[in-house]
């Protein structure tokens, strides 16, 4: 079985959870299956599964477990009634292979849907390429030397400043290096490999192990999860931005260190004002990034560049979609095929046309006019331009896309892997009406089509849009101008001259 379900039978029950089933089978999300990693790596050390309603409760009014242990932030799987309803819930993952069993003991429901509790173990050998480097915590604590263990959790790609303060702080403590990569952005591998390449930077011995820990949204509670795991594998201090209370270790902040006049980072108590020269903050290190500029050695070494380039190519590498939205008539196609030629001619990207009509001959066969499958047609089409985008290609979609909820969906999609534009074709019913290219108004209007947008289903007119266009006033060049100058603007593509 491939898809969420129930093994033998499912019982289709969406609020209460019948008798009981032996075994189910379900896909949790993404970062669901990330705190499962941890679970099974021990790396959530108390933690042996999912937590029962009692102890959700503790964490969240106490910061504690029932059994009065420190603990800051629930770890809680959600999944349909008919899945809390087994006695033992398989894990797969998207592609279907197994990855852990849930024993349900104490299965529990709240506003946001029914959750498993209870003890979770892997259903094989644990697989996957990060896995050689990625011990379970308790063999990473067990090989750490005898003395303080000073860990440092990072999310971006660690530079000379960076370097230069775990090195400071490790001396002052004599600790051993710990650093634990948070494999949480949309390119998790790159992350790694940009923190692997600084290894020669590092204190010898350095000890480098991925953490697949998902950001939570409260930061507090975050970086007070970040710190448990940090001494599940062995760490006795950590590197963090603000102090934390109740950490199970000590929290120390990073030194404020300064670029000197000979490029070195020192700290800002040895180095008079007068002597110091600016470093890079964040935003000028994007430009730099976005522009595709070389970054300065005193910032970096060559090969954790490398990586960081990897990890944020520049803008003109990167993929984009542009998604047109708007009334059936508008010019969505008319304005999608010219953009195409426009980019076809003058830039370096492969483009995908993703064509209202032809996607739904194809990709979305069989798919009708309800707002279900509108919403269907639309996240599907996200979603193919989401992967055009990923692998630096130019996609350009051109459905009605009549819910604002939908085209938010797209843009999530999309802007995890590149660039995205929405340009709404404004042009008025009235004037979509008179066009009447295909008779549909007139059908609409006559009842023979039912649900016809703008007619006789909705539209919801975009408040986010990044562009919109009336091609009642604008002509279709002066309306694909628009468009490039806006990809312009934001750096996607280069200047050209239009012949
Ligand atoms: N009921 C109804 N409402 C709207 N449109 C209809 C309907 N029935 C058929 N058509 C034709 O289908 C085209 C719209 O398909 P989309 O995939 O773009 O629609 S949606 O985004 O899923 O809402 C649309 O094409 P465009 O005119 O190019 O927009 C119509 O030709
Ligand atoms: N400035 C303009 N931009 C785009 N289309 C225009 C313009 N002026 C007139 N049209 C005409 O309007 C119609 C729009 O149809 P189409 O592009 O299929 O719209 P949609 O895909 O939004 O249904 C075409 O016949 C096109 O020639």
């Amino acid at each position: 079985m491939s898809a969420n379900g129930t093994d033998p039978d499912p019982s289709g029950s969406t609020d209460v959870p019948t008798g009981p089933q032996r075994r189910a089978i379900w896909v949790p999300e993404p970062a669901e299956l990330s705190d499962v990693e941890l679970l099974l790596d021990g790396a959530f050390r108390p933690l042996r599964g999912f937590l029962s309603a009692a102890d959700v409760e503790s964490v969240r009014t106490r910061q504690q477990l029932g059994d009065d242990v420190p603990w800051p932030e629930p770890v809680m799987l959600t999944v349909p009634a008919e899945v809390a309803a087994a006695e033992e819930i398989e894990l797969r993952d998207v592609e279907g292979a197994p990855v852990a069993v849930v024993r349900n003991d104490e299965p529990w429901c709240d506003g946001s849907g029914w959750h498993p509790a209870g003890p979770v173990v892997a259903a094989e050998e644990p697989v996957g390429v990060l896995r050689k480097i990625r011990p379970p915590a308790c063999q990473v604590r067990a090989e750490l030397p005898s003395r303080e263990v000073l860990a440092v959790l990072p999310e971006a790609p660690l530079h000379h400043r960076e370097l230069a303060q775990i090195r400071q702080l490790s001396a002052e403590l004599d600790a051993q290096v710990l650093v634990l990569p948070r494999m949480a952005g949309p390119r998790p591998e790159a992350l790694v490999q940009s923190v692997l390449a600084a290894r020669p930077e590092l204190p010898e011995g350095t000890t480098i192990i991925p953490v697949p820990l998902v950001r939570r949204a409260d930061p507090k509670r975050d970086a007070l999860l970040a710190a448990h795991v940090a001494a599940a594998y062995g760490a006795t201090h950590l590197i963090a931005d603000g102090p934390l209370e109740q950490a199970p270790l000590h929290v120390l902040e990073p030194p404020e260190l300064v670029r000197d006049r000979a490029d070195q980072w020192r700290p800002a108590a040895q180095v008079a004002p007068t002597e110091r020269r600016p470093g890079l903050s964040d935003e000028g290190l994007r430009a730099l990034l976005d522009s595709g500029s070389e970054l300065p050695d005193w910032f970096t070494t060559p090969e954790i560049a490398e990586q960081q380039r990897r990890l944020h190519p520049p803008l003109t590498a990167r993929g984009f979609t542009v998604l047109f939205t708007g009334l059936s008539g508008a010019g969505k196609s008319t304005l999608a095929r010219a953009l195409r030629d426009e980019l076809s001619r003058h830039d370096h990207r492969a483009v995908t046309l993703l064509d209202g009509d032809v996607v739904r001959r194809t990709l979305c066969e069989g798919l009708g006019f309800s707002a279900e499958d509108r919403s269907r047609n639309v996240r599907r089409i996200g979603y193919v331009a989401a992967e055009v985008t990923r692998h630096g290609g130019a996609a350009i979609c051109a459905p009605i896309a009549p819910y604002h909820a939908d085209r938010e969906a797209v843009g999530r999609m999309v802007r995890d892997a590149g660039g995205f534009v929405l340009v709404h074709v404004a042009t008025p019913l009235g004037e979509c009406e008179r066009r009447d290219r295909k008779g549909l108004y007139r059908k609409a209007r006559s009842g023979s089509l039912p649900e016809f947008t703008g007619v006789s289903a909705p539209y919801e007119v975009p408040d986010d849009a990044d562009l919109a266009l009336d091609t009642s006033e604008l002509s279709q060049d002066e309306a694909v101008e628009r468009v490039v100058a806006l990809l312009r603007e934001r750096g996607w593509v280069r200047s050209w001259t239009s012949v």
